[in-house]
């Protein structure tokens, strides 16, 4: 994959090779497990594939999806936004973050699930049923995916895994729909060279995030220093992002990944993401297990609880680098 470096105001371009990591699921599972701690030491991002996650739910919630955002705006509308939840449209969260994209940002228990459905389609159970299998089938490979990550840094998996089956877990579910931008001057967004921005940087709050995309490219993530790796669109795999959470609960040795979505502006099709964001309960309190804390290395954030983390979060604009709040000195 190459990458571009960009330096203001001269315009500096460095061309290098960066391999984002692929990693075959169905491969020798202490293979896996290597490959994934690898990847998740060197980048907090790494993408699946022969995950199990059967086609046709991808697909059929995909369907639902563009169904939903072809309506015309007063319909989504309707939905409302019970901040931050519901239907947004260039805006993102509560501190004033905008963006070239509508979106759709859902609780995932099942009273919620109903509940949205029902002011979103014509045919709330199909909506509702579409997303809780789509969730349900994905949180199981989210916790696939801690598991094996547990098992390759030497605690138990339910340490980790409990934290997404719990029945209070906090996980999110999100689509995010990028129509296509032409007049790239009149977007209020954020500019990064033309281009504007469709979701700006960050990084997710939660422990693990589960993405997937229609094969419109936009995501990016960040190596630092200003470098950017653009990450293949490919609709086969799962993008796997290490949250804020798994970073303070590995003590620093994940890393949470920052990451952007550029606007959609020289695609002839709008670009459509699906986000899984797990979480764990509210009242979780989050720290290093002592397992994982090696004597030359204290721990490096204070504990807190998911609650607690969560209200900073939403404080705070979209960019903020909010784990330097929870940082020991
Ligand atoms: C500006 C914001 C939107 C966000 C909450 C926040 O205050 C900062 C983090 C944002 C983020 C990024 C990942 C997820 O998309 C998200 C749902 C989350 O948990 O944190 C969003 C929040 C949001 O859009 O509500
Ligand atoms: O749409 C994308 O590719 C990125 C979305 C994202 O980062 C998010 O929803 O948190
Ligand atoms: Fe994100």
């Amino acid at each position: 994959m190459v990458v571009a470096t960009q330096m203001s105001p001269i315009r500096v371009e460095k061309i290098r090779e960066i391999k984002i990591p692929t990693i075959d699921l169905s491969g020798k599972e202490s293979q896996v497990s290597k490959l994934i701690v690898e990847a998740c030491e060197g980048y907090g991002f790494f993408k699946v594939i022969n995950h199990g996650v059967p086609h046709h739910i991808i697909q059929t919630m995909e369907d639902e999806s563009f169904d939903f955002f072809r309506k015309p705006l007063s319909e989504k509308q309707r939905v409302g936004l019970t901040k931050p939840f519901g239907y947004g449209n260039k805006n993102i969260g509560l501190s004033g973050d905008t963006g070239e994209l509508e979106y759709l940002l859902l609780q995932t228990n099942q009273n919620a699930i109903d509940h949205t459905s029902k002011l979103i389609s014509n045919s709330p159970s199909k909506f509702s049923s579409t997303v809780s299998r789509y969730v349900e089938v994905v949180r199981g490979l989210a916790c696939e995916i801690l598991g094996v990550m547990a098992k390759g840094i030497g605690v138990p998996p339910s340490l980790f895994t409990t934290l997404l089956t719990d029945h209070d877990s906090d996980s999110l579910f999100r689509l995010n729909h990028y129509p296509i931008v032409t007049d790239t001057s009149s977007s209020s967004s954020f500019h990064h060279g033309n281009t504007p921005i469709g979701f700006g940087e960050h990084s997710d709050p939660q422990i693990l995030t589960l993405l997937t995309s229609n094969g419109v490219p936009g995501l990016q993530i960040s190596l630092g220093n200003g470098v950017w790796v653009p990450v293949n669109s490919d609709p086969e795999a799962f993008c796997v992002i290490v949250g804020d959470l798994l970073q303070v609960m590995t003590n620093g040795r994940f890393k949470s990944v920052r990451h952007r979505a550029m606007a959609n502006t020289s695609s002839r099709e709008c670009r459509l993401s699906m986000v899984f964001f797990g979480g764990p309960p509210p009242q979780t309190t989050i720290t290093c297990p002592p397992q994982l804390l090696k004597l030359n290395k204290p721990p490096l954030y204070k504990p807190f609880t998911w609650a607690e983390y969560k209200s900073h979060t939403y404080a705070h604009r979209l960019g903020e680098t909010r784990l330097d709040h929870f940082k020991l000195p």
